[in-house]
């Protein structure tokens, strides 16, 4: 890995009314790491991932992508800037094929349509669903529209790729499929921030980890560390992780 810093997270605040859903988080993301965020529900992991990648506009803070502030752009320029995510709550455009799905994604990138085509078609490929790529989005399984997600990410051309629990709700016989296509993303030359709820991924997966409870970060490091870090397993795996 090297020193350089894909991104730089300081100082992001974000309340609703009363609730201060993300409290002064900073960190920053190696280029070519995989950052893993654990939390408990309504941590503040997704609404983070909210602020920094402008879908909701932050109370405070800054973002920088490999250097460039994106303070104040609106998503669709940040993501010209090199920066995509995943959505927890899948969002395919249902009447349209996969591959046009990820053409909107392309449009990022280009404004011809064979261009955005061909980005689609590799980005389909990467994923492992050129074998749907015909197919209406809302034929896939819960597995395959997560992929679909990641597939609609990669074609804006990103450096820094965001994802927000790409294994939820997925059948556990369709997780190794997404670990290894999480392994190989993080092969190429993106930094990776994950948000994810199985343990054994996260660990399988992340450089380092980043744990959350009620907007704050409350521990940071080495993946195994972070998990065995006493504040963390109190606030977070006690209660709930025997059945992960
Ligand atoms: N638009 C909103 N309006 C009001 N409250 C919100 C809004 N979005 C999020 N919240 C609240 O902010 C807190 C953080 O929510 P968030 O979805 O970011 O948590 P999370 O860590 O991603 O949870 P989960 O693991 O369940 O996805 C929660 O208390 C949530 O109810």
């Amino acid at each position: 890995m090297s020193a350089a810093v894909a991104m730089t997270v300081k100082g992001v605040r974000k309340s609703f009314g009363g609730l201060v859903a993300v409290n002064d988080v900073s960190f920053t993301l190696g280029a070519g790491e995989v950052l893993g965020i654990v939390g408990p529900n309504g941590a503040g992991k997704s609404t983070l991932f909210d602020l920094v990648s402008g879908v909701q506009p932050r109370d405070s803070g800054s973002v920088e992508v490999f250097g460039e502030a994106v303070s104040g752009l609106p998503a669709h320029r940040i993501a010209r800037l090199g920066l995509a995510r995943t959505f927890q709550k899948l969002r395919p455009l249902a009447g349209l094929s996969v591959t046009d799905n990820v053409m909107v994604g392309a449009y990022c990138q280009t404004r011809s349509k064979a261009r955005a085509r061909a980005i689609a078609a590799e980005c389909v490929e990467a994923v492992g669903l050129t074998h749907k790529a015909d197919d209406h989005a809302d034929r896939l399984s819960t597995g395959q529209r997560k992929r679909l997600e990641v597939a609609r990410a990669l074609a804006t051309g990103p450096r820094v790729l965001l994802l927000d629990e790409i294994t939820a709700g997925v059948d556990p016989a369709g997780v190794p499929l997404l670990v290894e296509l999480i392994k190989k993303l993080a092969g190429t030359d993106l930094s990776i921030v994950i948000i994810e709820h199985r343990m054994r991924v996260i660990l399988d997966v992340s450089d380092r980890l980043l744990a959350m409870h009620l907007g704050a970060v409350i521990a940071e490091g080495n993946p195994t560390e972070v998990m065995r870090d006493p504040v963390v397993v109190e606030r977070y795996l006690g209660r709930s992780y025997a059945d992960r």
